[in-house]
Formats: structure tokens, sequence, C-alpha cells
């Protein structure tokens, strides 16, 4: 039996592919705007790219705007991502930082899952794992490609690698270059998640990719990005549109 991961009560690795919708405002009343809005739709998670946010550099204006959207989401489960630059995110933070941002965000209790990049270094990723396990919070280590998709056997290797290293959760996203490209990323998710360790999540980007993102589900990825204001990563259909099709193939 797959090892199933469960978030409030949301059931990741069983069922229908899970909704995740990006928080990408870059002030607090933007952020308070787009969680209002978040709770108007249908979706199984939410996830604060702070890196997007202006006052990141602060981690008590994190630390408190995380408290706030923790209770503007009431029960929604809360994903804390900082996202690189380097993987497609908006800036850099030095890896005493991002490893400080991380840590406090865990501890705060605030947020039940936190998105660790695989690339940071192996005992960074490994003892970050194993300090959100402490805090009772759930762990994604992942990886982004915004130019390309690697092999399938690199692929593959990623995602066992961010097991090795603790992760409740491998993720990857890559960009494909032609279709192939996509059935090589849904090959692999197929592979991977039938060695049942836990649920894993991938997805190819852009246009050339939503069909990953519609029915990577069927080949084993546990969820999928789907934008509400604005999207987070190209590709993203709007969180409505991707419930009425995921209604459609799931259900
Ligand atoms: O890792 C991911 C996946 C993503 O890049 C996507 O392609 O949907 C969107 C990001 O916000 C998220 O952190």
């Amino acid at each position: 039996m797959s090892r199933i991961v469960e978030v409030r009560g949301i059931r990741l690795g069983e069922g229908m592919p899970k909704i995740c919708v990006p928080l990408t405002g870059r002030t607090r009343e933007e952020l308070r705007e787009e969680a209002e809005l978040l709770r108007t739709i249908d979706l199984d998670f939410a996830e604060w790219r702070v890196d997007f946010f202006a006052e990141v550099d602060s981690i008590e204006a994190v630390l408190e705007e995380l408290a706030e959207l923790r209770s503007l989401l009431g029960d929604i489960p809360l994903i804390f991502t900082f996202r690189s630059a380097r993987e497609g995110g908006q800036r850099e933070l030095t890896i005493e930082a991002y490893t400080r941002l991380n840590r406090e965000a865990a501890a705060s209790g605030h947020a039940d899952v936190i998105d660790i990049e695989l690339f940071t270094g192996d005992e960074i990723v490994r003892e970050l794992t194993a300090e959100v396990r402490r805090t009772g919070a759930v762990s994604i280590v992942s990886n982004h490609d915004f130019d390309a998709t690697p092999s399938h056997e690199e692929l593959a290797s990623r995602l066992r690698r961010a097991h090795g290293l603790g992760a409740d959760i491998p993720k990857i996203a890559v960009m494909p270059r032609h279709p192939g490209d996509v059935l090589t990323l849904l090959a692999v998710t197929y592979e991977v998640s039938s060695e049942e360790q836990g649920p894993i999540i991938t997805m190819s980007m852009d246009k050339a990719g939503v069909i990953s993102r519609v029915a990577g589900g069927t080949f084993g990825s546990a969820l999928t990005f789907g934008a509400a204001k604005n999207a987070s990563a190209p590709g993203q259909l709007a969180a409505a549109e991707l419930k009425g099709i995921l209604n459609a193939l799931y259900t």
C-alpha cells in the first residue's frame, strides 16, 4: 500500500489529485485580498510564495504575515514556499537566510507544509526535513528546471534523492521542449509513484505541459497547481477550470 500523507484531513496520494492555489501578493494588502478570494474557490491547498513578498528580508514581517494568512485561510492547508530565482522564483537568499526562514516558518506552527529546494545542499536538506518533521509539519523537497526537461534517469534520480533526504513529498517541475518531454515526465511519474514510497508531485510547464497538470494524477502525481488571481508558473489553468476537468476525469 502506498503511504498516504495527511494534512488537515486532506489525504495526499489517495483519490483525486489535489488542487493547490498559490498566493503571489507583494504587499500585506494584496495578500489579504488574495486570501479572501481563495476562501471562495474550491481548492485543497494554498501555497504562500513568500519570494513575491516585498518584506521577505524581515523574518519578523514574514512570521507576522504567516500568522495573518493562517487566520484568513481558516482550515485550508497552507504550503510555505520560498522559490529561489535560480529555480524560477523572484529572488535569492543566502543559504543561512533561506535555512532560517524555513526553520522559523516550520516552528511557528502556522504552515502545514514547507517546500525545501533539493539543490540547497544534501546536508541542509536532510537537517531541514528532519526539523520540519519534528515540528509536526510536512516537507516537500522540490526541483524546477525552467529551461528544459532532464533525461528520464535524471528525473527519476532527483525524485528518489529527495526521498532519500527525508522528503515526505518529492516534487519536480520541468519545461518541455517538445511533446516527447511531457511523455518523459509522465513516464517517470508513473515509474516512481509505482514504487509506493509515498506521494509525489510532478508537472511539465507551459502550454505543451498542460496535459500533465490535468492528467498527471492518472500517472501518480498527487497534486496540481491552479491559479486564482495570478499564475505562479507557466501553464497553470484557472483553479475553477482545473477542478471541472479533474471532476470529469476522476469522479
Ligand atoms: O513548485 C511549484 C510548482 C509550480 O512551479 C508549477 O509549475 O505549478 C508553481 C510553484 O508555485 C510551486 O512552488
